[in-house]
């Protein structure tokens, strides 16, 4: 592991009331220890997930719109509103790695078809594979080394088969190359990694939860328990 500390800057002044601060996790954080290979950011959708995971991608230097240091190109409202506010503690400090969105990804595709060799992607353009392949192509081919992965959703594109075949490709990483990941994820199928550290950023703060504990785990399983009953009540009730 490599980033051991996430704080709030005390000598920047909090603008009370503006994005990103209006959001309740965001308002309320101070400082976050990680002690773990594998940190999973889940909670409901506009908790602020992505904001944090991208001011940890701005602190790091990667490129926010998605890629590592030297990934140089741009895409419309990508900066990191919250990433001069936050401070990273590292030990030892990792330069390697690289911040993935689901959403840019394109983008970050046609970059690299610029810039960069193919060969490091499997030896086939990025464009060329589909959009689940290409993301295990940059798992399998440019993913290496003692670095840190910043995931931003990265089922996105990946069926559960594909989901299970990334948990691997995670764990050798881990295993073989010491790498750390901190990812956000509504997947039950990756957030069921083990031992992972999982934090939920529902209900205002960040906490920690049980794997059993997390809403993506108990609807899933419920619903697939009770699929026809759930439904029932989804669809035909008041
Ligand atoms: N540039 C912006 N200006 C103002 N508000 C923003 C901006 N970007 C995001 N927000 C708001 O901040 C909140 C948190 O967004 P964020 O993308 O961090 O959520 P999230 O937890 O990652 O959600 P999801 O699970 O849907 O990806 C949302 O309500 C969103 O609308």
């Amino acid at each position: 592991m490599f980033l051991k500390k996430i704080m709030i800057r005390s000598d920047e002044s909090i603008l009370e009331g503006e994005y990103p601060f209006t959001i309740p996790t965001i308002r309320n954080f101070r400082e976050l220890e990680l002690t773990n290979s594998v940190t999973f950011f889940v909670g409901e959708n506009g908790t602020g997930k992505s904001t944090l995971l991208e001011a940890i991608a701005d602190q790091c230097e990667f490129n926010t719109a998605g890629g590592g240091r030297n990934n140089y190109y741009e895409v419309d409202a990508a900066e990191s509103s919250l990433g001069k506010y936050v401070k990273l503690s590292w030990m030892p400090k990792v330069t390697n790695g690289f911040f993935l969105r689901a959403e840019t990804f394109y983008q970050f595709a046609s970059h690299v078809e610029e810039s960069e060799s193919i060969n490091f992607y499997g030896g086939k353009s990025l464009h060329e594979q589909s959009h689940g392949e290409s993301f295990l192509s940059l798992f399998l081919h440019r993913f290496n080394g003692r670095a840190i992965y910043l995931l931003d959703e990265p089922e996105a594109a990946l069926s559960p088969q594909r989901q299970l075949a990334f948990l691997r490709i995670m764990h050798d990483l881990i295993q073989e190359e010491d790498c750390q990941f901190i990812i956000a994820t509504h997947s039950p199928i990756i957030l069921g990694f083990p031992d992972a550290t999982i934090l939920s950023f529902d209900n205002g703060e960040i906490e920690e939860v049980e794997y059993e504990q997390t809403a993506h785990y108990q609807t899933t399983k419920y619903f697939l328990d009770h699929r026809e009953k759930f439904l029932k009540e989804l669809l035909e009730g008041d």
